[in-house]
């Protein structure tokens, strides 16, 4: 393993009854790489990401990050070993205003934590200035600093995903980990998603992506994994993987069935 390697998983598999969901799957992300995670339906990309991100126990497989072995058996252990996810499924708390949002990620790597919030404990109003700051501050570096005070769901579809961005950018991780970030956008959200990644990745940050949009996968990653029936079938640059006979028969047969 390579000292700059942020993430290697090694024969990770799951299975649901008679589903295997994965089987033997690894990845290796080094340090300021965006590595895409493609594959037909069904694949396991989404089994994949919960995996690796605590929300189900693997049957099998040895997981690193940033050097250290982790488990992934419970969510907050994950985001405390340093990796922060988005959903496919927007995850925000509605009611919360955006700054609040962004606030709860960022009280994984403070001390007086969310029951001190909750409790208003001075240890956690000395905290919550500075914490209430960096979060304005991701706000505007995601691009909607204007509605930090807006509740969530007043924010269009596209600045939601933002805001699930600067709430995982909160807890400091090592990974980002995007499921499906340009889910539902129209054609200039894309355009400007694609800018926010990039920024993201110039900055340092490592992110892992799962994207059905091919053309931002092949324009933004580094390396790309595909997965098939929860077997990686393919991996490379996106130009190797695009002409990889298997990833094409996969896409083809996924269309016709
Ligand atoms: N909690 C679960 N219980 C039972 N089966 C599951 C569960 N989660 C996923 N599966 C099955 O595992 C397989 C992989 O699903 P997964 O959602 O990981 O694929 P995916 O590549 O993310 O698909 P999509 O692109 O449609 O989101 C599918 O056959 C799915 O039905």
């Amino acid at each position: 393993m390579s000292k700059n390697t942020i993430l290697k998983v090694v024969g990770a598999s799951k299975r649901f009854g008679g589903v295997q969901a994965l089987s033997d799957v690894g990845i290796t992300i080094e340090q300021g790489q965006v590595v895409g995670l493609i594959g037909p339906n069904g694949a396991g990309k989404t089994t994949f990401f919960n995996v690796i991100t605590g929300l189900y126990v693997p049957d099998s497989g040895t997981f690193e990050l940033g050097g250290q072995a982790y488990k992934p058996e419970a969510v907050h252990l994950v985001a405390k070993a340093g990796i922060a996810r988005t959903f496919q499924n927007i995850r925000l708390f509605p009611e919360m205003t955006a700054a609040e949002n962004v606030m709860v990620g960022r009280h994984v790597r403070t001390h007086s934590g969310l029951l001190g919030a909750i409790l208003r404990t001075p240890a956690f109003k000395a905290e919550e200035k500075a914490i209430d700051a960096r979060a304005r501050e991701l706000l505007d570096y995601v691009g909607i600093g204007k509605y930090a005070d807006f509740r969530a769901r007043t924010l269009s579809y596209g600045d939601q995903r933002r805001l699930e961005i600067a709430r995982a950018l909160a807890t400091d991780p090592k990974l980002i980990a995007l499921d499906e970030p340009a889910a539902g956008m129209n054609a200039t959200e894309k355009v400007v998603l694609r800018e926010l990644i990039d920024r993201i990745r110039k900055d340092g940050r490592t992110i892992l992506l799962i994207e059905h949009d091919v053309k931002l996968v092949m324009g933004l990653c580094d390396r790309v994994t595909v997965l098939d029936y929860g077997k990686p079938i393919a991996e490379g640059t996106p130009a190797e993987v695009q002409r990889n006979p298997k990833v094409i028969e996969a896409y083809l047969g996924a269309q016709t069935h």
